[in-house]
């Protein structure tokens, strides 16, 4: 399997546990590699593949129209949309709040899991 990452990804979103976190969008900043098929590279063809411009796009459509309390929800959400939309066999997620908290640089998720359940091995 071959894998595609996208870096740094900065995204507006509304998450948290607090009012002023459910009204006011605030900067995630996602790490994301999923595995495409092999054959994809061989036929040199974007129908063959996952489009990662497709995938940031419809991340940023979906997260910017929702409210989750939890940071491990918005991640499942996200993990979910790569799975059910773009037939991804195994996905690695990390999603950060940055500078939030008083002395911490990012808190947030990490989630690595294979289409059926199982995480199948790490890509790094
Ligand atoms: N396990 C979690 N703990 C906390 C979360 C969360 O999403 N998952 N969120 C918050 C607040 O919204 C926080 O971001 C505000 O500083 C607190 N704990």
């Amino acid at each position: 399997m071959d894998f595609i990452f996208i870096e740094e990804l900065r995204v507006k979103a509304r998450v948290g546990i607090y009012p002023r976190e459910q009204v006011a969008a605030q900067t995630l900043e996602l790490n994301l590699t999923f595995g495409v098929p092999d054959a994809a590279a061989e036929r040199d063809d974007i129908d063959d593949t996952i489009d990662y411009a497709k995938v940031i796009e419809r991340i940023r459509d979906e997260l910017g129209k929702r409210h989750f309390n939890l940071i491990e929800t918005l991640g499942e959400f996200v993990v979910a949309l790569l799975f059910d939309e773009f037939n991804a066999p195994w996905v690695k997620l990390r999603i950060a709040k940055i500078g939030i908290m008083k002395d911490v640089r990012r808190v947030g998720v990490y989630i690595q899991r294979g289409r059926d359940g199982r995480a199948i091995f790490d890509a790094d």
